[in-house]
């Protein structure tokens, strides 16, 4: 496999050949509602957290591609992109000026499409300050603020309702049954009991049925207050609320939020405060299963950085529907010789897959994946966000989400790490706690 080049993707100013963008600072975003009140189409493009993050409409260039080389060629594509592009950015924050939204198939051998697409009209807000972004091709067009509000506002003109959920929508199997998983779960733990590997992640789907077509834009508004401690994120189908941060890169600085070891929220007695404490931070299968999520990360990160910080033990980070044992990693990025640092597809290419998604070793997870699982991934448990013109931007794992496969029927995945002491039944448990996000922002309830 080729590796990636690590000099940061500089546009060239002053030049015209492509793409042309303005980037405006906006004043006028509801503090309330943030973006939010911007998803109202179900072709929108975000990356939302708390409020804050990225929408998008519209397309003025794209890159597909499968295979091991995705992300060095997307990363290729991007910076050929950028040479010939123009840029007028009055803020110069990360996510400001030129960006490409993304998804990246999980495996290398997929045939679906990883993708970058460059959107025409960005709104962006980080750190309570907000921007309009304007892209085109069109040499001839007036990049002015009315040109850009003006695109805008023609995406916000027909805005898609939402639906109810009707009688006929239903829930149904995947590729594997239920039990066909805790076979596949059963299995998992012989090759780990037999030395093989030391984890394994599973995972499989369901399906939902809806009787009208599936309201994306009422989705993801639903996910995004629902699960605020989550990226959420669209992109061409892909939609979801992912806890995890695969890789973040401001400027110098990467960050990572790892987890691993989970806990259902769902059957937790209320009066116990420290259930999630005993019952998910004081467990050695747990503890263990997320050391070699941890361990995979910074082991990989390491060669790229100067310095790199994390907290020795995870904490429990509580969400709606699961706690999670979670571990946030900060790290400067090494300077090369041309005073460069890697870009965050770089850092993608390093990282993907991590042992929260494959295991470890990697090659024998990812061999014992395809054998078991009997799952096209697609875009599951792949890297998806964004990147801008400097190489900064932010991947998540795109967990916790669904790919819209036709206006009616919306494929859900989840997966489990399966570690020595891993119990069938119970992994099959938690898959469902990991499908409930999906479930429950589609009007769907969960089979008894
Ligand atoms: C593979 C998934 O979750 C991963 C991320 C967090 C916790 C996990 C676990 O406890 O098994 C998984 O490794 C998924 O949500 O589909």
């Amino acid at each position: 496999m080729s590796t990636p080049s690590l000099t940061a993707l500089t546009p060239a100013p002053g030049q015209s050949r492509g793409l042309r963008s303005i980037t405006l600072a906006r004043g006028d975003m509801d503090p309330q509602s943030g973006l939010l009140g911007y998803v109202v189409r179900n072709d929108a493009r975000t990356w939302i957290r708390r409020g804050e993050g990225l929408v998008a409409y519209g397309e003025t260039a794209r890159f597909t591609v499968t295979g091991p080389d995705r992300f060095t060629q997307a990363q290729e594509w991007w910076r050929r992109e950028l040479a010939g592009a123009a840029v007028q950015d009055d803020l110069g924050v990360p996510g400001s000026g030129l960006i490409a939204f993304g998804s990246f198939a999980f495996s290398k051998t997929s045939l679906h499409e990883s993708r970058l697409i460059v959107p025409e009209v960005v709104l962006g807000c980080s750190e309570g300050r907000a921007w309009l972004t304007y892209i085109t091709d069109d040499a001839e067009a007036e990049l002015s603020a009315e040109a850009a509000e003006a695109a805008l506002a023609a995406y916000l003109v027909e805005p898609d309702s939402d639906r109810s959920p009707r009688p006929d929508d239903r829930l149904g199997p995947g590729v594997l049954s239920e039990d066909q998983y805790k076979l596949a779960v059963a299995r998992g733990v012989k090759h780990v009991q037999a030395g093989e590997l030391s984890k394994l992640v599973l995972a499989r789907d369901v399906v939902a049925h809806l009787e009208t077509p599936v309201a994306t834009a009422q989705v993801l508004r639903e996910l995004a207050v629902r699960y605020e401690d989550c990226w959420t994120y669209a992109v061409d189908g892909l939609i979801g609320s992912t806890p995890e941060m695969l890789i973040k890169v401001e400027n110098n600085t990467a960050q990572a939020r790892v987890l691993a070891g989970t806990l259902d929220r769902a059957n937790a007695p209320a009066d116990d405060p420290d259930y999630p404490n005993r019952v998910l931070a004081g467990s050695e299968k747990q503890l263990h299963e997320h050391q070699i999520a941890i361990d995979s990360l910074t082991e990989t990160l390491q060669p790229f950085t100067s310095s790199m910080t994390s907290h020795s033990e995870p904490f429990v980070l509580q969400l709606p529907n699961v706690w999670h044992l979670a571990s946030d990693v900060t790290a400067q990025l090494a300077v090369d010789d041309g005073g460069q640092v890697p870009t965050s597809l770089a850092l993608v290419q390093a990282l993907h897959p991590t042992a929260a998604v494959c295991g470890t070793p990697t090659t024998v997870a990812g061999a014992l994946i395809r054998e078991l699982e009997h799952l096209q991934r697609g875009p599951y448990a792949g890297p998806v966000g964004w990147i801008d013109a400097g190489g900064n931007g932010e991947w998540g794992i795109a967990l916790r989400g669904a790919v819209i496969e036709t206006p009616t029927r919306v494929r859900l995945y989840a997966g489990c790490g399966i570690v020595e002491g891993s119990l069938p039944d119970a992994e099959l448990a938690e898959t469902w706690s990991k499908f409930r996000p999906m479930i429950q922002a589609l009007g769907l309830s969960a089979p008894s």
